[in-house]
């Protein structure tokens, strides 16, 4: 993983609470610590990025992680704002404004055709997974400008399972419907003159719909990266329990069939063996065996790396305890 100066992209990702920002942030550490110039970026709506390092990296711009040598900083999406920016590309673009308007013209067909894309409904009542897209699109903003092209490891610490998913699934959706919003625009502006002038100004509309369509790039861009098997690896993480080993064969087959390229699955929080003699220390260890016995036998998980990392006995926080724990995950 270390190896190799060219950009590479991890995502992390698997069942809430499993200690998928504890395995990201070490590997981050990790990474950093081997003169990979880093950003660890947390597009789950729910951060704990701060948390993690013990230090406020809150805002939505790249923090410098302090105590490290070699370059790592954070950087928690806010996703709120970030759909606040697509809403408004949108909505000046050809939003419910604009089928408003085509009603009151008596363009009715024009005007079905745009409610059929219920963007109005989906900017209202965002899916799962939209945050999320919008927010890796904004990264995508970031590490893609001159001034960040040093960077050459990108950890994502992404939101749980199901958004995860449906982040998959969506960048399809979006660039389909942002693609015929596009068109329609096209054929209005052409067809009458009087539909233009309400439009607004010239530049405005320009603007809009230039934002939007850089939006569309950039979403199509997600899209590649998360398949791009040369420079994108996504990695599991699990905890020992039939639950969570349920959820990871699921994520990995939806993954399997999206063509995303998973390698490792890291179960945490195994129970070291016991040498005394409570009883619910080995209770507990034969029963997070058996899921461990699971994973060995589920046909989505077998063929993956498996890596242990042991359950400690204090929380992990702060630089030198990420650092700990990237030396036992991340070798
Ligand atoms: N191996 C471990 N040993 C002990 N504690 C751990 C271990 N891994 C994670 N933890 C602790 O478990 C808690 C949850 O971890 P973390 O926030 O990394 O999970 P998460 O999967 O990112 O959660 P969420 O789904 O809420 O984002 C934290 O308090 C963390 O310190």
């Amino acid at each position: 993983m270390i190896a190799g100066t060219q950009r590479k992209y991890y995502m992390l990702g698997g069942k809430g609470g499993v200690g998928k920002t504890s395995c990201a942030a070490s590997l981050a550490v990790k990474f950093a610590n081997s003169g990979h110039p880093t950003i660890v970026v947390s597009t789950d709506p729910a951060h704990s990025l701060s948390d993690s390092f013990a230090q406020d990296v809150s805002g939505g711009t790249l923090v410098p992680v302090d105590g490290m040598d070699y370059p790592l900083f954070a950087l928690e999406i806010n996703p709120e704002k970030a759909r606040e920016e697509f809403r408004s590309a949108s909505q000046t673009s050809g939003g419910t404004g604009v089928k408003d308007f085509m009603d009151s013209m008596g363009l009715g067909m024009l005007a079905e055709q745009l409610g059929e894309l219920k963007l109005g409904e989906l900017l209202d009542t965002p899916p799962p997974g939209l945050d999320e897209a919008i927010a890796i699109s904004k990264v995508m903003q970031f590490v893609e400008a001159e001034e960040y092209k040093m960077f050459s490891r990108i950890v994502f610490d992404t939101a749980p399972t199901g958004h995860t998913l449906r982040l998959l699934s969506l960048p399809d959706f979006l660039d389909k419907s942002i693609g015929k919003i596009m068109a329609l625009r096209k054929k209005i502006s052409s067809a009458t003159s009087a539909i233009k002038s309400v439009f607004g100004q010239d530049g405005e509309r320009q603007d809009a719909s230039d934002k939007l369509e850089k939006l569309r790039e950039r979403m199509i861009k997600v899209r590649e990266l998360f398949r791009d098997k040369d420079s994108t690896e996504f990695i599991i993480v699990t905890i020992p329990t039939v639950m969570a080993v349920s959820e990871s064969s699921r994520l990995r087959a939806s993954l399997k069939k999206e063509s995303v390229l998973v390698k490792r699955l890291i179960v945490n929080q195994v129970l070291p063996p016991s040498s005394s003699d409570c009883k619910f220390c080995n209770i507990k260890r034969k029963d997070q065996m058996r899921a461990l016995d699971m994973i060995l036998n589920d046909s989505e998980l077998m063929d993956l790396r498996i890596v242990q990392a042991p359950l400690v006995d204090v929380e992990i926080r702060g630089v030198p305890a990420l650092r700990f724990m990237g030396d036992i995950v991340w070798k």
